[in-house]
Order: structure tokens, then sequence, then C-alpha cells
């Protein structure tokens, strides 16, 4: 049965929520489902902006064939041509042979590599600043290339004022009845999901989110329309900060983020001794991760989050201990930037993990390395608690500072 909302007075919601996922994209666990958020509009020509992921096409023809009320589809437009956004485009103009596709040169193309689909006769194709009349409607287009595909772009109403932007804005979580931001918590039930979300999806290209925040801010926008999770209609400003802060690799809190990866922990134990002076120092919210057990996905969100990011990881078969190499590789993958470091490291025989993460973490952009590498031999002992101790002094007045 259809299940649609109206967002404003000719346009609604006819996307609907996947809660039976478990990995995003294949990588990341979605414990709170997801949505895929798709817009009617319903002016003198009618306008579907995106379609949906294949996994809920049935509920999602429902909600289109219901919000159309018999009249036809006369543009769809593609702002992003990843396949939870556009799986179900060839269905959408075998039901509507009429319908014109808007997209970007670059979706134009795309749209033939993802479909046996010759789109020639059907297609518009907008640059940057193109405008779109539907009757009451004016949209225009402006391009976010690499946010997070080259072919994105974002659709603003002009009349209404609402930024339809892809996968900007967007996050993990289920739509529950609630569509809008300001109906639910967002702060204590979305945001850490809305941060992973963006950290690992979007999170490499932050000068290509800062450009299409510059863009954004010389329009007024009254609603932010994502691909992904609840729309926003008030306190856009608070949103728009976190992403000014992640797009920019600044933390949002200044505090320390320990990742630990320990065998059988020895190293766990130095870092539980770095967090414990840490606060007796006065540092809060210290958070710390044994990177074996927290989804890689999680931690990258957290080092983003954090000023302070310490590694202390056991030397394995001469390298860094397996999740820890992960997780340094994947901050550099995102471009995590504009941190202070401290590391801590263990060797049986010949301590190599202090050398090698520092290399990695010297080849990121300004990160800057705190105080001497800790080296444990096994198991902490005394002499290490001193340089322990004197570590999280450092930190601590670095954080405090
Ligand atoms: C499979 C395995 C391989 C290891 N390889 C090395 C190594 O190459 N060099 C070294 O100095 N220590 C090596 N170690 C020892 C660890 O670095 C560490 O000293 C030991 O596991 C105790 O720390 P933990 O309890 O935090 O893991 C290895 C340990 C394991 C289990």
């Amino acid at each position: 049965m259809h299940c649609i909302q109206s967002i404003t007075a000719d346009i609604c919601y006819v996307g609907a929520s996947d809660r039976r996922l478990s990995l995003f994209e294949n990588v990341y666990p979605i414990p709170r489902g997801v949505s895929y958020n798709s817009y009617l509009v319903l002016d003198e020509k009618t306008v579907l902006l995106d379609t949906v992921d294949k996994a809920v096409g049935d509920r999602f023809w429902e909600n289109v064939e219901y919000g159309l009320q018999g009249r036809p589809l006369d543009y769809v437009v593609v702002n992003h041509m990843e396949p939870d956004h556009c799986a179900l485009l060839m269905e959408t103009l075998r039901r509507w042979p009429e319908v014109q596709v808007v997209g970007s040169a670059k979706t134009v193309s795309m749209i033939s590599q993802f479909f046996d689909l010759d789109v020639s006769g059907h297609c518009v194709t907008v640059k940057e600043g193109d405008t779109l009349q539907t009757g009451r409607h004016t949209f225009t287009f402006l391009m976010a290339p690499m946010v997070h595909w080259p072919e994105v772009m974002v659709t603003y109403d002009v009349t209404e004022k609402i930024l339809f932007s892809a996968d900007a804005f967007g996050t993990f979580g289920a739509l529950n009845g609630n569509l809008f931001a300001d109906e639910v918590q967002f702060e204590r039930d979305w945001l850490d999901d809305a941060r992973r979300y963006y950290t690992n999806i979007v999170g490499k290209y932050g000068v290509q989110v800062q450009s299409l925040l510059k863009k954004a801010a010389q329009q007024e926008i009254a609603m932010l329309c994502p691909l992904h999770g609840p729309i926003w209609r008030k306190d856009l400003g608070w949103f728009l900060d976190k992403y000014e802060k992640w797009s920019t690799y600044t933390p949002e809190e200044r505090t320390a983020a320990i990742f630990c990866g320990s065998v059988y922990g020895h190293t766990e134990n130095a870092a539980d001794l770095l967090a414990n002076r840490l606060a007796q120092q006065g540092v809060q919210n210290i958070a710390l991760y044994d990177v074996s057990h927290t989804d890689v996905s999680l931690l990258v969100s957290e080092a983003f989050r954090c000023s302070h990011l310490v590694f202390a990881a056991s030397t394995y078969n001469n390298g860094i201990f397996t999740p820890m190499e992960n997780l340094l590789l994947d901050l550099k993958a995102h471009n995590l930037q504009n941190r202070t470091v401290a590391l801590i490291e263990n060797g049986s025989w010949g301590p190599q993990s202090g050398k090698l993460m520092g290399e990695i973490v010297s080849s990121m952009k300004n990160m800057t390395l705190l105080g001497e590498t800790v080296s444990v031999k096994s198991s902490v002992k005394e002499a290490q608690c001193e340089v322990l101790k004197a570590l999280a002094d450092a930190l601590a007045a670095d954080i405090m500072a």
C-alpha cells in the first residue's frame, strides 16, 4: 500500500526505508537501516527527483503512481547516478515513455554505462545555472562533482527555496514516520550516523564539499531534501556548521580518541593507563576503541570528531597489527588532517609498530606528532608508567590549551 507524505502543498515524499540491509554500499553496517528518499513535484508539469534502490521498488512504484493520480510523469531529475538512487530509472522510462531525463552531461553518459538504454531522445542535459520551468516552480541546477561521484548535481527549487541536495546532508537510518529533523532528537539519535555517513562516504572530498557549501550559501535555503535521512526545514545552520567542520577537517570536540590494537591486552593496558591519566588531568569524554572489535567506519568517524588521536598497537610480524594498519590507511585515504597524534607501540623482540605508524601519520596533511613514542616490550613496567604519564600530561595540556 502506498505510504507517502506531503512536504509542501505540491511536493510529496515518495521514497521508502530499508531496515533489512545490513551493509550499506556492501561495507558500512547500518543497524538503524537506511532511507532512500525521492520527491514528486505536482506542478503544471510533474517532476520526480531521483528514484530509489531496487530493494524498496515495490513501495516506490505504489507511492509514485498514487502521487501522480493518473497524471503522466513529465520529468525525472537524476541528481546522482549511484544505483541506490537510479536503479529504477529504466523502469521509470518504461512506465512513462514520454518522460524527460534531466541530468548533467556526465549523468547522461553514465546512464548508458549502467543501463542498455539510449536516452538521447529523452534527455535534458543541464549545466551549472540552467533552469527548468514546470509551471509555478522554477528549478536551477548546481553542479557538485565528487560529492561524492563526478556526475552529481543538486537541484534548487527557486520557488520554494528547497535544495534537493543529492547525497549531501544525508545520513544512515530508516525514516520512521517522522520525515523532518525537527521531529526527532537529531543530535541524540542521528548525529553519530550522520557523521559516520559523511566521513566514510564523502569525507575524502572536503574541498569539493566546501565548493558546494559556498554555492549553496548564495541561495536562500528554507529546506534541505537529501537522498538519505531526515529533511531539514528548521535550524539548518546547526547542520551546515557540522558540514563546515567535517569538510574542513576541523574537529568538533577537543578531546582524545584512543585507538588500540592489542592481541593479548598488554598494549590495551598501556592505552587504559594513558586514558586514566588524561582523565585525572581533567580531559573529559575520552573515547577508547579496540580496533579489532569496532567497525572501522565508526573509528573513521571518531577520528573526524576528536582533536587528539592516540594510536596504540602491537608489532605484528614486523608490521603494524593488521586492524590498526587498516584504520591508519583508511584515515589517510579519507584525507584526514589537522590532528595532534600520539603513538604507543608494543613489540616482544623487535618493536616496529611505532615507527611504521609514525610514517603513515607523517604522510598525512598537517598532522602533529606529540611527544616520543611510548615503547612497551611485551607488558607495561614501571619505567613505561612514567613515560605514559608524561605523554598523558603533554596531551592533556595540549587538549586544554
Ligand atoms: C602473531 C604475532 C606476531 C608478532 N610479531 C611480532 C614482531 O614481529 N615483532 C615484535 O617485536 N613483536 C611481535 N609480536 C609481539 C607483540 O608485538 C606484542 O609484544 C605482544 O602481542 C604483547 O602485546 P599485546 O598483548 O598488546 O598484543 C607478535 C605477536 C603476535 C601474537
